[in-house]
Parts: C-alpha cells; structure tokens; sequence
C-alpha cells in the first residue's frame, strides 16, 4: 500500500487505456480461436508443499484477459507494494491501523515455520493443545453432563465470525463427523432461533459454545443468557454450568462474569478478526464435530496456500490471480458483484460465509490515509450451490443485462458416489456446461438453425445467448479438510491483495458500528409513546405502530 489512491498509479491508467480501446476485441469465442495454448496459459496447479496431496486447481481462461491485461494487472499488484503489505502481515506489524493491531490468522496454522513476534502467537500451540484435549474428552464420553450422561449435543452461540466460519465448515466437512454429535448453531437475536433449537436439545447431554471474541456482542451474550436460564430450569444448581457451558473468547473477564470458570474458557488474540478466527478457539464447535486431527488438517492445508503466497513469484500465485482478475471486473467493466457457486452440496454456506469475509472486509470508500476512493471497491459476493442456481437465478447470469463474473468450484470426486456415481457425473456436466454457455453463449444463426425456418425472429431472438460472460473455475480431486483449509486461504489471501490495492483497511468494521448504537437507543425507547424521540417522523411513526400491538 503505497499510499497513493489506486486510480493515481500508471498500470491503472494503462488499464483504463486498454479497457477504453481493446473491449470491443476481447471476445472470448475469438481469443479461444487464436492460441489453442490459450488453457495451458491460463490455468495453473497448486501442489501444497508440505503434503503433496493436497491440491487445487484454478483454470482462469475464460476471462475477458489477454497476457498483456495479466501483465498489467500485475504491476498494479507492484505498484501497490502488496508483496511488501503481505511481508508486513506475516511478520505481524500492525496492518490494521484503525484498531493499531496485527492481522495474524496465519499464526494461527503456522505450525513454526514463520517467525512471529506478536504477543500471544507463542500461546496458539497451548489453545490447540486444550481444544483437542477437550473435544477428545466430549467425543469419547469421557466428559459428562451434570447428571453423568455424554454430551450428544452441541449449541454454537455466535454470530457473524463466531458463527459463519464454524457453520460453513461442519457443513462441508460433514462426511468426517460424528454422527452422532448433533450441532446447532444459534445466531439471530429474534427467539425464534433459540427456542427452536432448544426444543431439540436435552438439558442432561448438551453442551452450549458461547462464541464472541468480545463477549459483548447483544445478540450473543441475551441468547447465551437464555439458554444457561433453560439449562438451569432443569438443572437447578449453578454449578452445573460448568459441565455444559464453555466459552471462546478473548475478554476473560467477561466470561468470568457471566459464571463460565476460566478452566473453560477458550483464549484467543485480539489480533484474530471475527471474519478470519475459525482457525483459532472459534474452531471448537468443528473440532468437536470432526475431530481434532481432522480440525489440524484444515489449519495445514490453509498453511500450505499461506506458504504458496507468501513465497510464490506473483505471476503463478493464486490468490494475487484471482484478486487480480476481480480488479479488471470490479474496476473496469463496472461489475457490481461476484458469484460463489460450488457444485458440492457440501459447500452450500461457501458463498454465506465469504460474504461476511469479503463484504466486512472490503466495503469501503475511505482509504488507510483518510482520502475518499475515486473508484469502487469491494464487490457484492453472493451465491448459491449448483445446480440449484441454475434452476432460479442462472437465467439472468446468461441473459439478464449485466456482467456478473463467477467462481465455479467442484471436486472431481464425491463422497457420496450413489447410483455407480451417476449423480456426481450428472453435477459435473452441469459444472463444465454453464461457464461454456456463459463464455461462448448461442448465436443468432445456430438458434435459427436448431429451430428451423418457421421459427418466428422473436423466438429465435429470445433463445440467442451473446456469451463472452467471464468465469473462473476450480477444481479438487475431494473435499478433506485439507484441501478445504487451502480453498479458505486462497479466498482470504484474495480479500488481501485485492485491499491493499485499494488502499483501505480491509481488517477493521466501522460500518456495523451504527446501526448497534442507534437500536440501543431505541431498546430504551419502546415502552412509552411519550419516550419515542428524536427520530425522524418514519422511524416515529413505525415505532408507535409497534406500541399499539407491544406484548410482554
Ligand atoms: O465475536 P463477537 O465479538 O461476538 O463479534 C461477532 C461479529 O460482530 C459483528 O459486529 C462484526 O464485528 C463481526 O466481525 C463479528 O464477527
């Protein structure tokens, strides 16, 4: 980050040249046609160099990019000293200015290969090492709720990082869990979501996860609190909490105030960000479902794309392509969001999750020295799972009016291999069919011709698809932790690079800060009509609607 706004650097400039003159000629039937290498090119291999099984592989070509926009792109990334920022990160300065703290969730998988100074980097070992003691303890029976049964239950009580990381993972990782260790995540504040939940759980065998970085959070810290209320309308005796209550948190006091012991608290660093901590102690309610060893290989294989970043030239690094890429869309052809669509049902939160990691992250327009952005930032991620998509939303990806670019994700593999593997072959065409349609579309002429002469102009109109719609695909032999760990990384690292080039602080959230303070005010307000003030006459007027129909 050099200081400078993005839109002040020459390789911004050259972009905005080659956009302006060569986007009438960067067709993608046509830059297929001209380098049949075009693939080879354009598609690269990530081999984890500490276990060689763990792989990916980003195939890039059917982007609307020629060497030359590549090549650019890529002195963008220099300009905006992103391998300096990168150095900065991992040696643990303190990149989030804002909040003058290190960003560090690569010392959370770092298993001693990076030298890391921060405070509390040394103690990350000791919080694995009580995390895997513990989730032992619970999976084998050999820990006991307050009347001497086993836990058969877990309540995760978080939201946003404390809660999204941990859902998306035990969802796509479910086929190394459990079984029988049921996992509910409770988040929202609306009652509903606790009271359901809690119809499902048994007081003797459930053990609630307070997960809150702050431990101050509103909606987790009344939802937590309700549930020790149900708990101990059954147990009775505050001293049970201890056998059904733990929490992760970086605020000891808190929790100790709230009655959960020490012994049972779970401890992170402030230098952990909500959106990036289910690496850290956040991880228990996944280490509880699948497994220690398995949680580790998650935490290595995110290591192993940590590594790739960190130390791979910029030309062949993942992370910087797929920021990269993102930057011409985002910045130049005016794309307003990005799609995350994976064909594994498995992977059905991916999209959930890095909303809130690129949203939170990069949705911003004041840049890290104050100035307001000329350009935009962080796109609008969202996204659903194949083929779901493709029978609700797809149709206005093909043919609606605007360019969205998409990551396709699929594992070559299943594990679900039912019917000889035909459901996984039929998932996969899909996967390979819809970025072909998007990239190469149907014309005019191969529409007239399927439908023959009497079609009328308006049907064959409807029915043309004009293509050149971009997307990125990757592809895994299986989802396993490991590879699982590497996809996260790769996403995140992207997050990264794409901020520094911004310019913005992508680790601070100013912009969830208001809205909790202005409904605290309100929460005073709601009993009386005579308290309802200083709002503007909507905000009045829906409040005294409220009051005509208030219930205890
Ligand atoms: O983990 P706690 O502190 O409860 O925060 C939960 C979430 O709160 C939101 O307001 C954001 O700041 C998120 O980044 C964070 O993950």
């Amino acid at each position: 980050m050099s200081g400078r706004l993005a839109s002040e650097y020459s390789s911004w400039k050259k972009l905005q040249g080659i956009y302006d003159s060569q986007k009438s000629t960067l067709v993608l039937k046509d830059l297929f046609t001209q380098d049949p290498e075009r693939f080879a090119k354009f598609s690269k291999d990530y081999i984890s160099k500490d276990d060689p099984s763990t792989t990916l592989f980003l195939d890039y070509s059917k982007n609307l990019i020629t060497q030359e926009v590549i090549d650019t792109l890529l002195g963008l990334v220099r300009e905006a000293e992103v391998e300096s920022y990168r150095d900065k990160m991992f040696a643990g300065e303190h990149i989030n200015t804002s909040e003058d703290r290190a960003v560090l969730h690569v010392a959370l998988r770092n298993f001693n290969d990076f030298s890391i100074q921060e405070a509390g980097a040394d103690e990350v070992a000791g919080v694995l090492e009580h995390m895997k003691q513990f989730s032992n303890a619970v999976r084998s029976g050999e820990w006991k709720g307050y009347t001497g049964k086993n836990i058969t239950t877990i309540v995760n009580i978080g939201i946003g990082g404390s809660d999204l990381g941990p859902v998306m993972v035990t969802e796509a990782l479910k086929p190394y869990s459990k079984r029988d260790l049921t996992a509910h995540f409770v988040s929202n504040i609306d009652g509903t979501h606790i009271a359901e939940i809690l119809r499902l759980c048994d007081p003797e065998r459930t053990l609630f996860i307070i997960a809150s970085k702050t431990f101050t959070t509103q909606e987790t810290i009344t939802n937590a609190e309700s549930a020790r209320e149900w708990f101990l309308s059954s147990a009775g005796d505050k001293a049970h909490v201890a056998k059904h209550f733990v929490a992760l948190s970086t605020n000891t006091k808190a929790v100790t105030a709230f009655g959960i012991s020490s012994d049972n608290m779970f401890q992170f660093w402030d230098w952990v960000g909500g959106r990036y901590s289910l690496w850290s102690a956040i991880g228990l309610s996944i280490a509880l479902v699948i497994g220690y060893d398995n949680f580790e290989q998650l935490l290595k294989g995110a290591h192993g794309m940590d590594k790739h970043f960190k130390e791979t030239p910029l030309e062949n690094n993942l992370p910087v392509l797929l920021a990269i890429i993102g930057i011409w869309y985002n910045d130049f052809y005016g794309s307003q969001t990005h799609a995350l669509l994976p064909y594994d049902q498995y992977l059905h939160k991916f999209a959930d999750y890095f909303q809130q990691g690129d949203m939170e992250s990069n949705g911003k327009f004041i840049t890290k020295n104050g100035h307001r952005v000329n350009y935009e930032t962080g796109p609008i991620i969202w996204g659903a799972s194949g083929t779901n998509g493709q029978h609700s939303f797809y149709q206005l990806v093909h043919q609606g009016t605007k360019l969205i670019p998409a990551d396709f994700i699929a594992p070559a593999t299943t594990h679900n291999p039912i019917a000889h593997s035909k459901h996984h072959r039929i998932l996969l065409s899909n996967f390979f069919a819809q970025p072909e349609a998007l990239a190469f579309g149907k014309t005019e002429e191969e529409v007239r011709k399927e439908l023959g002469p009497n079609a009328s102009d308006t049907l064959v109109k409807s029915k043309v698809f004009e293509g050149n719609r971009p997307s990125n695909s990757i592809m895994f032999p299986l989802l396993t932790p490991s590879t699982l760990g590497a996809l996260i990384a790769l996403y995140e690292h992207k997050i990264f690079v794409q901020g520094v080039i911004w310019g913005i602080n992508s680790f601070d959230q100013m912009g969830v800060e208001l809205g909790k303070v202005l409904a605290k005010n309100i929460l005073a307000q709601l009993e009386k009509p005579e308290d309802v003030k200083g709002h503007d006459s909507s905000t009045t007027g829906l409040i005294h609607y409220y009051q005509k129909f208030r219930k205890e």
